[in-house]
């Protein structure tokens, strides 16, 4: 095969709990690809979350921020775990996770929910109601309620606590992820559904009107409006509906999850979070997984998914990317599952296992 002038810089930031385990299982397939030359990329490591807290005293050091920033593309598996939740390290925008996807300005996170047609058993719906599932979830990553100030807990002069978060967003912000949404929409279906409270929250009213305004140049676009309550039960009801999601932060971050399940598992799930720039991290949708960590059981796919949107979102790779997500297939079509997938008839294996499978696939 010939090698491909590529020369891409990728920084991989394992972070906490399953993190190591998926990300060792990713940077597999990577050197694999890279060994015989379909892609020319150089991986180096660097610490975030509660590794770097606990190496460096701070989630997100400035070294890692610099080299994150420096790099063609971010591969992260997943950050904290409850050793770290006392200390509030997620908790501020500037530091960990947050601060280093508002550090890269990574708005755009692309959360496909694609449902391999071998994993019907494995989905929580019936296999007539997820067959064929093809779902885009396009979330808006650095806004909403995560990055709105004020935010804190305060004591009253009664002697009572108060929590308080803000959700927020700007016209600009809610355009550009329209725009994005829509730019998606026209490469598939043309349906793009946009998901709000705008009954309940003036943040998500002015989000409504600006989708509608923002649409007016996409002609083709079939555009629809949903509250988010809705949007969870019609996920779950009839997600074959659903072409295109567009919505905010938080409304982006529960709706995946859900979606995940009508996949057969969140250990499917990859995502791609893009700047303006065209820069991307990949990750997994899931967390660190404290229940599972250690254990050698975590379902790396997702992972090893977000390596496939890597290559072809970042590294201009397309074809070795159609290439992981085949040999992903390949494997479930072996028969081979993990804990999270397993299902009659299947052979169970551990993380490392699924990923020297998807290596042989490859
Ligand atoms: N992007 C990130 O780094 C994220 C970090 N978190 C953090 O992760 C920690 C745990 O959060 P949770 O709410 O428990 O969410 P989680 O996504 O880590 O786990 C939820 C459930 O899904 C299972 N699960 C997750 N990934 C899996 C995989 N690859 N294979 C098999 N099973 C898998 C877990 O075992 C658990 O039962 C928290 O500290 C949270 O803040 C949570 C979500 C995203
Ligand atoms: C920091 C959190 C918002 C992480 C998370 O749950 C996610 O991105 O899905
Ligand atoms: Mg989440």
């Amino acid at each position: 095969m010939s090698k491909k002038p590529l020369s891409k810089t990728i920084l991989v930031l394992a972070g906490d709990g399953i993190g190591t385990e998926i990300v060792a299982e990713a940077v597999k397939v990577l050197n694999v690809l890279q060994a015989e030359g379909a892609i020319d990329v150089t991986l180096t490591d660097g610490l975030v979350g509660g590794a770097a807290y606990d190496a460096a005293g701070d989630p997100l050091p400035e070294e890692t921020l610099e080299a994150a920033r420096a790099s063609d593309a971010v591969l992260l598996g997943a950050v904290g775990g409850p050793k770290w939740e006392p200390l509030h390290i997620s908790k501020r925008p500037e530091k960990g996770l947050l601060g280093l996807r508002a550090g890269l300005g990574l708005f755009a996170n692309l959360r496909p929910a694609i449902l391999y047609p071998q994993l019907a058993d494995a989905s929580t719906l019936k296999p007539e109601v997820v067959s064929g599932l093809d779902i885009m979830i396009v979330r808006e990553l650095t806004g909403d309620i995560y990055f709105g100030q004020p935010r804190g807990v305060e004591t009253l002069p009664s002697g009572e606590r108060r929590g308080f978060n803000t959700m927020v967003y700007t016209e600009s912000e809610v355009e550009r992820i329209c725009r994005v949404a829509f730019d998606i929409a026209m490469k598939r279906g043309k349906k793009v559904c946009s998901v709000d409270k705008a009954n309940v929250l003036e943040c998500t009213e002015m989000w409504r009107e600006v989708a509608i305004k923002t649409a007016a140049d996409y002609p083709e676009i079939q555009l629809s409006h949903m509250y988010v309550d809705n949007a969870a039960m019609q996920l779950v009801r009839a997600p074959k509906q659903f072409d295109v999601m567009v919505t905010g932060n938080i409304f982006g971050d529960i709706l995946s999850d859900c979606a995940a399940m009508l996949t057969g598992s969140i250990g499917m799930l990859p995502s791609a979070s893009l700047n303006e720039k065209g820069q991307g991290m990949y990750e997994p949708i899931h967390g660190s997984a404290p229940d599972i960590a250690g254990k050698g059981v975590a379902n790396p796919l997702a992972t090893i998914l977000s390596v496939a949107m890597m290559l072809r979102y970042s590294l201009d790779a397309a074809p070795a990317a159609e290439r992981i997500e085949a040999a992903v297939s390949k494997v479930l079509d072996q028969g081979l599952r993990t804990a999270d997938i397993m299902s009659g008839g299947m052979r169970q294996v551990g993380t490392a296992e699924m990923g020297d499978a998807v290596v042989a696939a490859l």
